[in-house]
């Protein structure tokens, strides 16, 4: 390539690369994968290497990140938080390894002493410890300046606000990684979709937009969680290495990745590489790569610092899990609130290990963007165990038969008005009795967050509707024995367990009740709060939205969302209905505000400061509740000696664990 070629390119790529970047830092929607992002990035640095007057201080690659918002107070960072530089194969660990050892003068069969760590895919952040007491967090932003998120970051349940140590120093910053781990991001998304709102991309987009909200009330409804990895400015402590920083950091109680360990040489950095890329698709959360740090804080120093990234450190990515297929067909569905959402139906293709034949399109507007259609071959992406996305079409393989999938004129399941709301992404059926949307609402009706009838499944559901033995929710109440025995391969045990399904479900929680009404907006949290203030059903159903408004947390949608639901005089007669066929929402008698308030604790393994139903009391006592088994709904797992295969499952859910003491110490406000 002559010179006058390359200015061209680079002049292009910094461009794209720009844009690119604020799509992604900035608003926190890229629009291509980081495995192209990448690719883009190596060919300007490529270039930017082999043409050195063409470099540029202001190019992406010298620089850090995005600007910070302007709705958030600045936040200027006492030591600038670099990026990291990337490696991809076997080869270019060990030239990194090299690079280290020539720089500081060793031999090259010296085995350094590194640090590994998974490389979190969430949003960088610092908090700054005063005499031991959080006063402020920020994001990177671009590396010299960041954004003031305090009080969002604040919310992050396992970021302590006072450090556990009796004489904490002078100053400490730390800097740790938030992320949104998978099973939380997947409900997210869920519900995004349902309401019209665009998806998010990824957990790492979701966790960024998730700090950088100006209601931090948005924000604590989201379970974030960190891990911190590496000091800013510290005054009055010190530390050696990364492994004693990490240490000491860990006792005073900020969470450090426990897949985080100390290797020798390049060989163990390529083991502990190979061992991440397989467990990668277990862990509860999503991890880009593998981190690798030259552990002495003396050598780290004595390697110092270029423009973007520090020359004692770098990421070692994974490469992403990406395949080539064919869409069969799209096919739209409908959901719950009437949703219309199109499916890519897809040549079953195998992505590291896992068939795939479905991927989520969103909705027309992102479908439209992509310009995807049926017959055309597309890469596609798993992230974690999250639905495949489709990242892009190969336009040069299309044949000219592709076809577009235009937004339906009427719903393909009743035939109703189909719109799509100004201001949303989202196109809905509007009819009121449409068959999907009712399906879809008795399905979540009686699911295990809501009503829980133990085994009334989709496919029961179906049965029911297609017998028209149900048209809503309140029919569920009516069924006798002899219309489940109408059903294909039913018996008579079968058929009691359904009922005393539905009939244990009279007395469920009223929060769950008012959850399983499947109210816009009206997600289990906000079910919670309604279920607190107003204490009966028949109180909800009268509140005017002036009431419904002065509860923290309760928005104008919301209000107004539950307002014309109960002005709604058919879902006024399913709920009077039900009620009169004896369904009785109990009252939680929990303390409202107290310090466990919506938390679920499991108790597992022998306790020895107190008993298991002491323990129950405690909890029930501050507004938690004691489950029996650790789901992704646990928040905590108090682990008593010889805990077992909970406290297996707490851990590789990612589910906070505590020892009795900690409990004990949480329970006096610690
Ligand atoms: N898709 C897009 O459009 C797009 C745009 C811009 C950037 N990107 C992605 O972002 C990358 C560049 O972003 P970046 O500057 O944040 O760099 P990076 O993500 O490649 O690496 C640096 C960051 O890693 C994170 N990190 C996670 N675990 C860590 C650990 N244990 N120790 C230290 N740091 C850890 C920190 O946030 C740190 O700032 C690109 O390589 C690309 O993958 C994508
Ligand atoms: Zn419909």
């Amino acid at each position: 390539m002559d010179k006058q070629t390359a200015a061209g390119r680079i002049a292009a790529l910094r461009t794209e690369l720009e844009r690119h970047n604020r799509l992604y830092y900035v608003e926190d929607r890229p629009e291509i994968t980081d495995a192209e992002y990448d690719l883009l990035f190596r060919e300007l640095v490529d270039l930017e290497t082999r043409f050195p007057d063409l470099a540029a201080p202001d190019s992406p690659t010298q620089r850090v990140g995005g600007a910070p918002l302007d709705k958030f107070e600045q936040v200027t960072h006492r030591i600038p938080m670099l990026s990291l530089e990337n490696a991809f194969t076997d080869a270019e660990i060990a030239d990194f390894d090299d690079r280290v050892k020539r720089f500081l003068g060793l031999h090259g069969d010296v085995e350094i002493d590194y640090v590994c760590e998974p490389k979190m895919d969430g949003l960088a952040v610092e908090l700054v410890y005063e005499r031991g007491v959080l006063t402020v967090g920020a994001t990177r932003g671009d590396g010299v300046v960041g954004e003031n998120v305090t009080h969002n970051l604040k919310t992050v349940r396992d970021i302590p606000l006072r450090l556990r140590c009796e004489q904490p120093p002078e100053l400490l910053e730390v800097r740790g990684e938030v992320y949104l781990p998978l099973a939380p991001f997947q409900r997210l998304n869920a519900q995004r979709e349902e309401e019209g709102e665009p998806p998010f991309a990824n957990p790492r987009n979701a966790a960024a937009g998730s700090i950088r909200q100006l209601d931090s009330r948005i924000t604590a409804r989201r379970p974030l969680a960190i891990f911190c990895y590496a000091p800013g400015e510290v005054r009055g402590a010190s530390f050696a290495a990364q492994t004693e920083f990490l240490d000491r950091i860990g006792q005073w109680g900020l969470p450090v990745n426990p897949l985080i360990r100390p290797v020798k040489g390049v060989a163990e950095i390529l083991a502990y590489y190979r061992e991440m890329t397989e467990r990668r698709d277990s862990l509860p959360y999503e991890i880009d790569g593998v981190v690798v740090k030259v552990d002495s804080f003396a050598l780290q120093r004595e390697l110092g610092e270029k423009s973007r990234s520090p020359r004692w450190a770098v990421a070692v990515k994974f490469p992403p899990r990406q395949a080539v297929t064919l869409v069969e067909d799209i096919v739209p569905s409908v959901g719950r609130t009437g949703v219309i959402t199109p499916t890519a139906h897809l040549r079953p293709v195998e992505v590291s290990g896992v068939t795939v034949s479905r991927a989520t399109l969103h909705n027309w507007e992102e479908m439209e963007r992509k310009d995807i259609r049926i017959g055309d071959t597309v890469v596609i992406e798993r992230a974690g165990d999250v639905i495949p996305a489709v990242v892009k079409v190969l336009a040069e393989k299309r044949s000219g038969r592709e076809r577009l999938l235009p937004i339906p004129a009427a719903c393909p399941e009743c035939g109703s008005e189909v719109v799509k709301i100004p201001g949303e992404v989202a196109v809905r059926c509007m009819g009121l009795s449409c068959p999907a949307q009712i399906r879809e609402s008795i399905i979540h009706f009686a699911s295990r967050d809501a009503m829980d009838m133990e085994g009334l499944g989709e496919k029961y559901i179906e049965q029911l509707l297609r017998l028209g033995l149900v048209k809503n929710v309140a029919d569920l109440y009516t069924l006798t024995r002899e219309q489940f025995m109408q059903f294909e391969r039913m018996g008579d045990k079968l058929a009691e367990n359904l009922l005393n399904a539905i009939e244990a479900s009279k007395q469920r929680e009223l929060s769950r009740f008012i959850f399983a009404l499947g109210i816009r907006h009206v997600g289990e949290h906000t079910a919670k709060l309604l279920a607190g203030a107003f204490g009966s059903i028949e109180n909800l159903e009268r509140a005017t939205e002036e009431e419904l408004l002065s509860i923290r947390e309760v928005g104008p949608q919301v209000a107004r969302s539950i307002i014309t639901f109960f002005r709604n005089e058919g879902n006024r007669e399913t709920v009077r209905r039900m009620i009169e066929a004896g369904v009785r929402p109990t009252v939680e008698e929990k303390k409202v505000g107290g310090r466990f308030t919506g938390k679920t604790f499991v108790f597992t393994g022998a306790l020895a400061r107190f008993s298991r139903p002491e323990a129950q009391k405690m909890v029930e006592k501050e507004g938690g509740h004691a489950a029996g088994s650790v789901s992704k709904k646990t928040d905590y797992v108090v682990a008593g000696a010889e805990a077992g295969s909970k406290l297996d499952k707490a851990r590789q859910l990612g589910v906070r664990v505590l020892t009795e003491d900690e409990f004990l110490a949480m329970l006096e406000g610690g």
